[in-house]
């Protein structure tokens, strides 16, 4: 059973570029509304006119927010709500990077996930008097095994995936009418992967480097839209709750087992 999206109201974090902006874009394309949540402001306000010459002005909401901020993305989803009247998608999606600030990546990749999805069970939750709904965490193949070079962007990642399949077990259990899924991407072209800096808490980094190099050979580079493939697929499949879908170039796209 495929969900449709026309009339649907989505929320996606960290919307203005990259990964979320692609994801953002194949909602509106299958006829959803979508509001765009990022802390960059700049990015946020052009992509917003650039979908309202696209979609139309009605179609997205652009809300500066930080994720990491317990007031500002409570109150984005409110914003979402009271524009929309509804909440049927959300994705989670922003995320960074910092190995040297790893309590900023803490709060970012995992603590905001958390909070994300919690919030979106709130709106979403049938006995709420919400529509049911999917919510998308963005983990990673680094949510699945270790990224040598990356430990703490590891550790949240594995932490999204914990997380997202434990509460999709709970919903279904609750009857909440919410599906929650995990979407691990491997390597994608997008600014994230320039961001790689040298992890102060280790040492040879030139050789952690190497091995960022071999894994990059191993798995190859993706663009967005092939994602965003995947992103689609997790949010439309009606059967789908608690799964775990890895997207990358050499093996192409396949759920996850786990033993
Ligand atoms: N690029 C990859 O290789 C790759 C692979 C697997 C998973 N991912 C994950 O995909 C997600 C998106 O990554 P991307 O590659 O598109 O990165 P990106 O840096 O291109 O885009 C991230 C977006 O999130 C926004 N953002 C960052 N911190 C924020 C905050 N505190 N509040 C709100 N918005 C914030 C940024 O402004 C930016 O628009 C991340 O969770 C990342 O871990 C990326
Ligand atoms: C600055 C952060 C860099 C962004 C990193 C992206 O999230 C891309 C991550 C890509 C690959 C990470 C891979 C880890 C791979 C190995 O641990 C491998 O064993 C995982 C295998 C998973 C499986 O299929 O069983």
């Amino acid at each position: 059973m495929a969900l449709t999206l026309s009339g649907k109201a989505a929320l996606v974090t960290g919307a203005a570029q990259g990964l979320g902006r692609g994801f953002a874009e194949i909602l509106l394309q299958h006829g959803a509304k979508v509001a765009l949540l990022d802390v960059n402001e700049t990015a946020g306000s052009e992509l917003k006119a650039r979908f309202d010459e696209q979609y139309g002005a009605d179609s997205t909401l652009f809300l500066p927010c930080d994720v990491s901020s317990e007031e500002q993305l409570t109150d984005a989803f409110a914003k979402t709500f009271e524009r929309f009247g509804r909440l049927d998608i959300v994705c989670n999606n922003a995320g960074i990077g910092n190995e040297n600030d790893w309590e900023k990546t803490v709060a970012i990749n995992l603590n905001a996930v958390i909070r994300g999805t919690y919030l979106a069970l709130q709106y979403m939750r049938k006995e709420n008097r919400g529509h049911g709904g999917v919510i998308v965490n963005v983990a990673s193949m680094a949510g699945l095994g270790p990224m040598l070079t990356n430990p703490v962007y590891t550790g949240t990642k594995h932490g999204v995936v914990g997380f997202s399949r434990a509460l999709a077990d709970a919903s279904q259990v609750c009857n909440y009418g919410v599906r929650i899924n995990i979407l691990c991407p491997g390597f994608v072209n997008t600014d994230l992967l320039q961001s790689l800096t040298p992890n102060v808490h280790l040492e040879d980094s030139d050789k952690l480097k190497e091995e960022y190099k071999n894994l990059i050979g191993v798995l190859g580079m993706m663009e967005v839209q092939e994602v965003a493939a995947g992103f689609l697929e997790l949010v439309r499949d009606e059967s789908r709750n608690g799964a775990v879908l890895k997207v990358n170039k050499r093996s192409g796209t396949s759920f996850h087992t786990f033993s």
